[in-house]
């Protein structure tokens, strides 16, 4: 598909006129010209010249823009506006036109995401191939899914939702529908799985295929596959999916079906852990502070290997060094609450980018089992890798994909060069007035946390909501026990709360309501305003310390002040914070300027701005060098299958 000419007006204008002649139909007249408009496109798919053999998207038929997309926009917003009682705006028929055309729609934050996605999600799911909606998290897809649902039923097409949790059959129901919503890294596990399916599946003889579809028997029935073929999908928090996740691998494991060791591996979990303890920093081993990896000294191998040859009966599945490297990552770099909390007797993995907790997660080649060992938790046998991919090339194998988020333009050279997408930035429907108060800078946590209290103490006493963004659960543990102590109603969003995440969003906008919250409320939550509250100046965001990323704190603060509502945001900042772990020169030069005097007026966030510039860039690298092996991946694979044919 080729990019269209950007003309905002006009192509508004166009969609607008369509709108208001389905104004007058019936919906059962809006259904049956849904319904002409997918047979059109199909026939149009079926004359269309054969597939090209390129890597990357738009390597398929695609529905070319036209009068028939102007018109699937405006049927769209028709049954969008009959169902939830809105009318798009301006700005979102606009968004919906970059997305339709196969780019990124930057729009800022609140600006009305969920609803534009209908858009494009409408026009594609018309070619029958199936169209994903891939959000960041499970709450994100169900709350997606249940507001579009409505139009999509009213305009004829399928519509469904998948998560974690469902199973096969309920999945495939999902995936065979026009339009599947559904958390993006669980669209991947899918995918490994049929992977996984299909490598195990039987070939079939020459004709077998055609002979089940004269028996009306789909081949992903047969094949017991559970998604169908990535044609075609919506990424929301597109920078979120695209660059900061994009060198997380997705890993399928399964239970180890024979174990190697037997139960001499658990001693050797243990036995690693107790010499671990014994080590000293510095002596026995070293922390890297870029990469937090762990590096034994010669004193420390040695004294590692002496411990092994006084233990004989351990058997081991891989080398000492490695149980202990395990043990010391457990003990010394992996923090409870921090990087995982422990629950009902296991270890769960808090997801550093969404704040959400995995308990279907582990880590891999025993550092899950070093810190069952730690936590004095049962130890499970290790788990083995039965297939990975990382995001980036997953995203990959969609014939073509389109997203939106409101922090793209900071990434869009990495969108262009990794993906070729482009980014096109979205004027705001109303004019922002989030104001952003001077950041405070203190010496030490202690006396960051005692002002960030002494803040929420003084705002609550004069009625407007506050949204608390802490870095951890630990750290939002501890402001909540410092305002309860002085007496502050709050409620807390971290992932172990026993509140619905839903219900404390919805009271998250009330007048005086404090929400301390992990990075859970980053991306995507919206936090609806009474007007008591606007009276009072909308939310306040209070964020307590500046993440690596410049775009996850843009995200933070965006929860307030959205479509033109007042709000405000303030960050504070201690020489002790993690983002200065890299940086000593800048942590002790804070932390000099602010000691006895924590309230003068500093600032440093022009030395901020570069350092987060610095860690962006080194981030942009490590994932450039991973595109260049998936790329060299893919010639190895192309090479390999023409000496195949
Ligand atoms: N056309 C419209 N008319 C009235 N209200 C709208 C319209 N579009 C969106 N909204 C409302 O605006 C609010 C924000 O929408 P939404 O959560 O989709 O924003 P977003 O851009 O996805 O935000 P974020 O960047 O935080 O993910 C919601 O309450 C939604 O119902």
């Amino acid at each position: 598909m080729k990019p269209l000419p950007i003309t905002p007006d006009r192509t508004v204008a166009a969609v607008r006129d369509q709108q208001q002649r389905f104004m007058r139909w019936p919906d059962a007249l809006l259904q049956s010209r849904t319904e002409q408009l997918r047979t059109k496109i199909k026939s149009e798919q079926r004359h269309a010249p054969p597939p090209a053999n390129s890597r990357f998207w738009q390597r398929w038929w695609q529905p070319t823009a036209s009068d028939a997309m102007i018109e699937a926009h405006g049927l769209m917003a028709e049954a969008v506006r009959r169902t939830t009682g809105k009318l798009f705006y301006d700005v979102q028929l606009q968004a919906g036109w970059i997305l339709s055309s196969g780019s990124i729609a930057e729009m800022q934050t609140g600006e009305g995401k969920t609803l534009t996605t209908g858009l494009p999600v409408f026009w594609q799911a018309l070619a029958g191939r199936g169209c994903h909606v891939s959000t960041v998290n499970e709450y994100l897809a169900r709350r997606d899914f249940e507001t579009l649902q409505p139009s999509f039923d009213l305009l004829g097409l399928t519509v469904g939702h998948i998560d974690s949790k469902m199973g096969v059959a309920e999945k495939q129901q999902a995936y065979r529908c026009d339009i599947t919503y559904g958390p993006g890294y669980e669209f991947g596990f899918d995918f490994l799985r049929d992977q996984i399916a299909l490598r195990s599946a039987p070939r079939r003889k020459l004709g077998m295929e055609y002979l089940a579809h004269l028996r009306g028997e789909s081949v992903e029935q047969k094949n017991a596959l559970i998604g169908r073929r990535l044609a075609f999908a919506v990424i929301d928090e597109a920078d979120s999916v695209l660059i900061d996740e994009a060198t997380t691998p997705l890993i399928l494991s399964g239970q180890e079906t024979s174990p190697r060791v037997g139960g001499s591996q658990i001693e050797a979990y243990f036995a690693a852990d107790r010499i671990a303890q014994q080590l000293q920093p510095e002596e026995d081993y070293r922390v890297a502070s870029i990469d937090r990896s762990i590096e034994l000294t010669p004193t420390g191998w040695f004294r590692i290997h002496q411990h092994f040859a006084q233990s004989p009966q351990l058997r081991l599945a891989r080398a000492w060094s490695c149980y202990v490297d395990n043990a010391l990552r457990a003990r010394q770099i992996l923090c409870r609450d921090v990087d995982y909390v422990v629950r009902n007797g296991s270890v769960e993995i808090v997801d550093q980018n969404t704040g959400r907790i995995h308990p279907d997660r582990s880590w891999r080649n025993g550092l899950h089992q070093a810190v069952q060992v730690k936590e004095r938790v049962a130890v499970v046998a290790e788990q083995q890798t039965q297939a990975r991919i990382t995001r980036q090339r997953f995203i990959s194998q969609y014939d073509a994909i389109c997203g939106l988020t409101g922090t793209a333009q900071a990434a869009a050279d990495e969108l262009k060069d990794f993906y070729r997408l482009s980014v096109v930035s979205i004027p705001t429907h109303r004019p922002c007035h989030r104001i952003g108060l001077p950041s405070r800078y203190f010496s030490n946590l202690r006396s960051k946390q005692a002002s960030i209290v002494a803040e929420i103490r003084a705002r609550h006493a004069h009625g407007a909501p506050m949204l608390v963004g802490t870095r951890t659960i630990a750290e939002s543990r501890s402001i909540s026990a410092a305002l309860h102590s002085c007496g502050v109603p709050h409620r807390t969003l971290n992932g172990v709360q026993d509140e619905s995440e839903a219900d404390l969003i919805a009271l998250a906008g009330q007048p005086g309501s404090v929400t301390i919250a992990t990075n859970m409320a980053g991306r995507g939550t919206d936090i609806g305003l009474s007007d008591a509250s606007r009276r009072r100046g909308g939310l306040h965001v209070i964020a307590t310390e500046h993440h690596p990323c410049s775009r996850v704190d843009r995200q933070l603060i965006g929860r307030g002040a959205r479509q033109g509502d007042p709000g405000s945001y303030q960050f504070f900042v201690s020489a002790e914070d993690e983002l200065f772990d890299q940086t000593p020169q800048l942590a002790e030069s804070i932390a000099a300027r602010c000691e006895g005097a924590p309230d003068a007026q500093h600032d440093f966030s022009s030395q901020i701005t570069r350092l987060q510039n610095d860690l962006e860039h080194q981030a942009y690298q490590r994932r450039a060098q991973l595109n260049r092996a998936d790329q060299w991946l893919d010639r190895v694979l192309e090479t390999v299958a023409k000496e195949a044919v």
